[in-house]
């Protein structure tokens, strides 16, 4: 096989996560050549979904696998659509970051600290609406843009604080800014979360192996879980959703703790459930959580109207 093309998008956090895997598929043995592939979702300034909704970054990358213009790439796990590609495959989910999120506040501030009123900044419906039911007076004003740009709103005094993943802030040596790790008992990640997929095309078996040995079973299955419940949901839900999954010690062995998220943006609903199942059986965990979800008032939840016509939910969080 000749040096792999692996494709990345511009930012400094795609590069980042590409020149990990990079790096990664060097230490295997394999040579390595970065492509640049410019996405729709990078040069609009529009919202995100005023332009083509979920998938948009990793849309243009795909087309690039399936033209044969690059044999890998590197996606965010989380900003890819639940759906699977056709002639694509995820031939690895690398080990995964911490998937929490965490809060850049001015003065070093905690959600706790911040007074009601502080405006705090996300363009996300999954961190609104779970901000919003912490029921701290909070004001949630919408924004957009890359790590950088999002930070810059609290160091220049424009914000109070930003809800940011910290895999974004730990892969871009900006841990530093966090004042807060946020607990996923009052705010639960987006499924996928601090993950990678790494997508090849299905009948490219060089590639296909090359990859997969960047692939960790533990993380693959706890994503799998998520994005199950995740799926499950998009046929009956349009309300944010929020997931984590663990691999726990139960008293057969290793069992899977699933933990979700749905409610209302505006903060007057929400739902919390968990439920713990085998190892080896994520999907049906994920499924089984959201048709409890659904049956608990999840399908009931429809987008608030304030927000509805700006972004459905399930969207990618914000550009990266
Ligand atoms: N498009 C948003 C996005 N996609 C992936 C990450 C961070 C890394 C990750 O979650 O894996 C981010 C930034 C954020 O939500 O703060």
């Amino acid at each position: 096989m000749t040096a792999l093309r692996l494709g990345t998008r511009r930012s400094a956090l795609a590069t980042t996560q590409s020149g990990w895997v990079a790096d990664r598929l060097r230490a295997a043995g394999h040579e390595v050549e970065l492509v640049e592939i410019t996405t729709e979702g990078d040069v609009s300034g529009e919202l995100l979904t005023a332009i083509g909704g979920t998938g948009v970054f990793a849309a243009a990358i795909r087309r690039a696998l399936l033209d044969g213009r690059i044999d890998v790439a590197v996606h965010s796990l989380k900003d890819l659509p639940t759906a699977p590609e056709p002639g694509l495959t995820v031939a690895a989910v690398p080990v995964r970051e911490d998937s929490r999120d965490v809060l850049v506040a001015r003065d070093g501030l905690t959600l706790g600290e911040l007074p009601a009123g502080a405006v705090v900044g996300t363009g996300s419906p999954r961190r609104t609406a779970q901000l919003a039911a912490l029921g701290l007076g909070l004001e949630i004003r919408p924004i957009r843009g890359n790590v950088d740009t999002r930070i810059g709103f609290v160091t220049s005094g424009a914000l109070d604080a930003v809800v940011l993943a910290r895999a974004g802030l730990a892969r871009l040596g900006r841990l530093d800014q966090a004042t807060e790790v946020l607990d996923p008992i009052q705010v639960l990640p987006a499924p996928g979360q601090g993950a990678l997929a790494v997508e090849c095309r299905s009948d490219r078996s060089d590639v296909v192996a090359a990859v997969t040995v960047l692939d960790d079973a533990d993380t693959r299955t706890c994503v799998t879980a998520e994005r199950s419940l995740l799926a499950t949901l998009e046929a009956g839900c349009t309300a944010p959703v929020g997931a984590l999954a663990e691999v726990v010690e139960g008293d057969d062995g290793l069992e899977l703790s699933l933990r979700a998220f749905a409610g209302s943006e505006d903060g007057t609903f929400e739902l919390r459930r968990s439920l713990v199942g085998p190892y080896d059986r994520p999907e049906a965990l994920g499924a089984d959580l959201a048709r409890i979800l659904l049956e608990d008032g999840a399908a009931d939840l429809t987008p608030s109207s304030s927000t509805a016509s700006d972004h459905a939910t399930h969207e990618p969080e914000q550009a990266s």
